[in-house]
């Protein structure tokens, strides 16, 4: 399901004195199946733009379309479940939004909602658990007896039993230590290999976008100022500069790394794993020339 930002503007609170312009004119496209990171730093407008991904805001200005379904500023849409069906997103802490008395139901809770049978969702709630690496025997407790990291995987799995086709992450592994966070990266990034899920990473991590992302845009005051190839706009630091990034560790290390060799490398990484088989490469020419 392709996703595409036409001139989309949304303002908090419009036409009051309170009025807060959150998004200007943003123009974004997110193919079907691409792994996209937004980045920005705090009040960018990023979970703005994300809650327009499956309508719980609707632009000011401008149309968001979603697969085939236009929402236009102004008009109004007759029936969004199709789209909040397809969207899942995975908000800041979603262990927050947990509430039943148990891990089964409430993983259950979305897919029964949208009319899926009892025996199917349980068996989606029993294959997810698994997936998410969590032991069968948490499904018949209360998600609020478990580990933070736990409850996060629970939420997670809410979402994911929806059988949503795009994927939206806002912030996903906030306050997860260095382990947790990249077990849930790693999954996620196997969802979308696997299951061809579309994903839209909305971080402040330049590192997590580097890692997973083949498409990144740049929100800046609002606006969406860069978008496209991660190499184009990891290599481009004057331009990250402007808008107060830098840029990944691994293109700063490889920047590092070219000074001292004396020139650049033929291509620019953005994995450490891309960045280890350069060096080897050079490594190995500069042994053959000696
Ligand atoms: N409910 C609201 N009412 C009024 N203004 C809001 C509201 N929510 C957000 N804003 C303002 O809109 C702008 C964009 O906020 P948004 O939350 O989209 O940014 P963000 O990039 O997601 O920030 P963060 O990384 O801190 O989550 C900010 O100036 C913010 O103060």
């Amino acid at each position: 399901m392709d996703i595409k930002l036409q001139q989309v503007g949304y303002a908090y609170a419009k036409d009051t004195p309170f009025e807060k312009r959150a998004l200007v004119d943003v123009n974004l496209h997110i193919p079907s199946g691409s792994y996209h990171a937004i980045i920005g730093h705090t009040g960018s407008g990023k979970s703005t733009l994300l809650q327009h991904l499956n309508a719980l805001l609707k632009p000011s200005e401008g149309t968001v379309i979603i697969g085939d379904l236009a929402i236009q500023a102004g008009k109004k849409v007759k029936n969004l479940k199709p789209v909040r069906q397809k969207i899942g997103i995975v908000f800041q802490f979603p262990e927050h939004q947990l509430f039943d008395e148990t891990v089964l139901k409430d993983i259950m809770f979305g897919p029964l909602n949208f009319g899926v049978s009892k025996e199917e969702a349980e068996k989606r709630a029993r294959v997810l658990v698994e997936q998410l690496g969590l032991p069968e025997d948490v499904l018949h407790k209360s998600p609020f007896d478990l580990s933070g990291g736990q409850m996060r995987r629970v939420a997670i799995a809410g979402v994911l039993a929806m059988e949503p086709s795009v994927l939206v992450l806002d912030e996903p592994t906030a306050g997860l230590d260095p382990r947790g966070r990249l077990e849930i990266m790693d999954l996620f990034h196997k969802l979308h290999v696997d299951k061809g899920l579309t994903t839209i990473l909305v971080t402040h991590s330049m590192e997590d976008a580097a890692r997973y992302a083949d498409r990144v845009a740049i929100m800046h005051e609002g606006q969406c100022v860069l978008s496209g190839d991660p190499i184009d706009i990891f290599g481009n630091e004057e331009r990250l500069a402007e808008f107060r990034l830098a840029a990944p560790r691994v293109v700063r290390f490889q920047r590092e790394f070219e000074a001292l060799l004396g020139y650049p490398l033929p291509k620019l990484c953005v994995t450490e794993e891309q960045l280890a088989e350069e060096i080897a490469r050079v490594v190995q020419g500069e042994r053959e020339s000696i």
